[in-house]
């Protein structure tokens, strides 16, 4: 069963006008930015749809829906590993099912792991490699400045490739290793989607801070577009100015992929 989520709050940003696209956010226990990606999704003009962890009708919940969110926070408190409980979810096993794993599906579902959702990407084997804790051993918050890299995959097609973008980072366990054959497979096959730029905040392999499947339809990254969507609540970003929007073309890229036909 979904609901779609009442928004509360003035939607006079970019995307005012509803789209027809419905997309769902995931909520398990722990999860923190649901209502944030929800808000993003929103902005976007596309109409955000709960779905719960523990559903036991997933499969056809997803039915009906052009895309997914899994958003960041504490799932199952982030006992035993950061997303490794919550990669059991009758959710989860739906999600991987409608988005194919690693070669992608004849439906591709377009998929969105932030923070916490990379992480139990990663856990469901849906990306490769995994999150580990941050080599500074602390939590970090901060405004993050990323090159996007690719701007094929379905969540960052309205970008322009090597652009630079500054949204908030926020996590302790976002240090991304993978062994050297995969992070030469991931470079080799363009599928380093984001990379940090001027510093390196947790320690990750070649600055990786997002990646994609091989179809294009699964992106998980560690920063938090959905805390970049409205101006003057995102970071500062060029000159000063507080724009933040830089997180608003994740949410409008699906949208162009879905009006496109394509997963990616
Ligand atoms: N902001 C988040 O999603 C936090 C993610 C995660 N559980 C961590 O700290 O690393």
């Amino acid at each position: 069963m979904t609901t779609e989520i009442p928004l509360i709050g003035d939607y006079s940003t970019p995307g005012t006008e509803l789209n027809g696209a419905r997309i769902g956010v995931v909520t398990f226990p722990g999860t923190l930015d649901d209502v944030d990606a929800a808000r993003a999704v929103r902005l976007s003009g596309a109409t955000p749809v709960s779905l719960w962890h523990a559903d036991e009708d997933a499969a056809g919940s997803l039915k009906d829906l052009d895309a997914v969110v899994i958003p960041g926070g504490f799932s199952y408190g982030d006992y035993l590993r950061a997303g490794a409980i919550a990669r059991f979810a009758p959710m989860m096993d739906a999600i991987a099912a409608a988005a194919g794993g690693e070669a992608g599906s004849t439906r591709g579902l377009p998929v969105l792991g932030i923070c916490n959702g990379f992480q139990i990407l990663t856990e469901s084997h849906l990306l490769p490699g995994s999150m580990i804790k941050n080599d500074h051993l602390h939590f970090i918050c901060r405004d993050q400045a990323l090159a996007v890299e690719n701007n094929e995959t379905a969540w960052t097609r309205d970008f322009a490739p090597g652009q630079r973008i500054t949204i908030p980072l926020k996590n302790q366990d976002g240090q991304y290793v993978a062994d050297e054959p995969t992070l030469d497979m991931l470079e080799g096959e363009g599928r380093v989607v984001f990379r940090y730029l001027d510093v390196n905040p947790n320690g990750s392999r070649r600055d990786i801070a997002g990646i994609t499947n091989a179809a294009g339809n699964v992106v998980g990254l560690m920063p938090h577009p959905e805390h970049a969507v409205e101006p003057g609540f995102g970071p500062d970003t060029e000159h000063g100015l507080r724009t933040g929007l830089d997180g608003l073309p994740f949410f409008t890229s699906v949208l162009s992929t879905l009006a496109s036909g394509g997963a990616a």
